[in-house]
């Protein structure tokens, strides 16, 4: 799944959020959103997957133009967003049409890939943040989406549940290298995952640089070739 985004601009009552956004994506890559708080990183993430109409620009995805929920896409936020009525098991199936028991069986093979074998029962209430995080990884999953979009995924996590699940999106990735788009304000976190990062900064948000990061993956955190990208990505967001 390739993704274009030109020359996006998003106003809302006349503020502009973003403005002339321009950025690829080609199969296979993990691109990173990275910029401080407010500069539209959320704003442009949803215009990419379709959930807001309202942006000026193009987006299109396999050089088709996005113009409404694109159903080729699965989002991961912040919080789980998991219903709290249903198990974990159906709230991984909700998404899915096929027969219930087709349905059961591919939630379970999801369930496990993210490590929750045997909760396939519990209510989210009875799960971990960390815990509810990966059955909406799973959920997001199940669809076999062409593209990812995350925004912030791990971000209300503490800092070991959320490398543990950094490590399991790179296993993800590893086996279906399905295309992401990852918004984050963690630099660390985008120099472990992305292939590529686009910074963007100030208000209305800009393109300001991008860097392309040629470690290999699994990268090792804090390496001195990370730390050296870590602070030219400093530099250029004057932190
Ligand atoms: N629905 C909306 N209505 C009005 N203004 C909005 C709306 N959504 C976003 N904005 C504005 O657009 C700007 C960018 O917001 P956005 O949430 O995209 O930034 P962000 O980079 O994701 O921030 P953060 O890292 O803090 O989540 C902000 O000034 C925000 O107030």
């Amino acid at each position: 799944m390739s993704l274009m985004v030109k020359n996006v601009t998003r106003r809302f009552n006349g503020n502009t959020a973003v403005k002339n956004i321009s950025f690829q994506t080609y199969k296979g890559e993990i691109v990173g959103l990275l910029g401080t708080s407010g500069c539209g990183k959320s704003t442009l993430l949803r215009a990419i997957s379709g959930l807001d109409e309202g942006y000026e620009g193009e987006v299109s995805l396999n050089g088709n133009a996005v113009r409404n929920v694109n159903t080729n896409a699965s989002f991961i936020f912040q919080e789980p967003r998991l219903m709290p009525w249903l198990t974990v098991k159906d709230n991984v199936s909700f998404g899915l049409s096929e027969k219930k028991q087709e349905k059961g069986l591919k939630a379970e093979r999801y369930i496990e890939l993210v490590g929750l074998k045997g909760y396939e029962n519990y209510y989210p209430l009875e799960l971990s943040g960390g815990m509810a995080q990966r059955v909406a990884i799973a959920r997001a999953l199940v669809t076999s989406p062409e593209l990812l979009l995350l925004d912030e995924p791990f971000s209300a996590l503490d800092a070991f549940t959320k490398m543990q699940l950094q490590d399991l999106l790179l296993k993800i990735w590893s086996e279906y290298r399905s295309t992401m788009v990852l918004v984050t304000h963690d630099i660390d976190e985008a120099l472990y995952l992305c292939d590529r990062i686009i910074i963007l900064t100030g208000q209305p948000g800009v393109f300001k640089q991008e860097f392309v990061i040629e470690e290999p993956k699994p990268r090792r955190r804090g390496s001195q070739q990370v730390a050296a990208y870590k602070e030219r990505i400093l530099k250029c967001l004057e932190l």
